[in-house]
């Protein structure tokens, strides 16, 4: 089994992506330049967050249109696991992997630090080992993080289970005081329709040690990992 981590220029979470994977979990991962048209020796993907080509038009919108994302798509359309984190959700939503778009936090600052999330579905490849209605600890570092998607959408994202982080209070209340950016309904994470792709806000990989302070975050990964050797 093997994880390719994307590196876009300005990509800067990719080794602690890697870090994650290897060292924490033991699973086997590479780097894998934005060049790269061929994902087919990998069995998932993660694309991490940074600043890819600086953000310039808007975030991920560059890096949406880079070779290797033809290559995503191709893997996501054959079923792999596909997680997009931060940059990554908004390379996502950029590509039309996942619906709705990231857009400027609703104070239009860069906002980094610690938010709690509520898993609302464990009916997906990335949150299999939580259970419904368990709140994570795990940071969050964007200026555009502000989940839109319009009415319809949201809806049909509500109906099909999409929606799988929402931001909370400690108490696990999805209440305006804990949405850190003004993101519709709170969502901080969605899956794809057939819900092999995830795209998420806050970073699982800055919460997968104790020592960062919480480890709430390792369970995405190891979640994925179970799916791939399950497939
Ligand atoms: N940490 C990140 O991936 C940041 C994402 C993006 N550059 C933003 O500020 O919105």
């Amino acid at each position: 089994m093997s994880i390719a981590v994307v590196q876009f220029g300005g990509s800067n979470c990719d080794l602690d992506i890697l870090h994650v994977l290897k060292d924490v979990l033991g699973a086997d991962a590479e780097l894998v330049w934005y060049k790269e048209e061929n994902l087919d020796r990998f069995d998932g993907i993660v694309i991490p967050g940074g600043f890819s080509y600086g953000d310039y038009l808007r975030a991920g919108a560059i890096a949406a249109r880079t070779p290797i994302m033809n290559s995503v798509k191709k893997q996501a359309d054959a079923g792999k696991p596909v997680i997009g984190i931060c940059n990554g959700f908004q390379v996502l939503t950029e590509s039309g992997l996942l619906e709705g778009a990231l857009t400027t936090n609703n104070y239009p600052k860069f906002r980094c630090e610690p938010t709690y999330l509520r898993v609302e579905t464990t009916d997906t490849p990335f949150t299999s080992m939580f259970r419904k209605g368990d709140i994570l600890s795990i940071p969050i570092a964007h200026m555009e993080g502000n989940y839109y998607a319009d009415e319809p959408t949201l809806a049909s994202l509500e109906r099909n289970g999409q929606v799988v982080f929402r931001y909370v209070d400690r108490n696990g209340n999805a209440t305006d005081e804990a949405n850190p950016n003004g993101s519709r309904e709170n969502i901080a994470g969605i899956v794809s329709k057939r819900k092999n792709v995830l795209g998420m806000m806050p970073h699982p990989e800055r919460a997968s040690e104790e020592v960062l302070g919480s480890s709430d975050g390792l369970k995405v990964f190891r979640s994925m990992l179970e799916y791939i050797s399950s497939r």
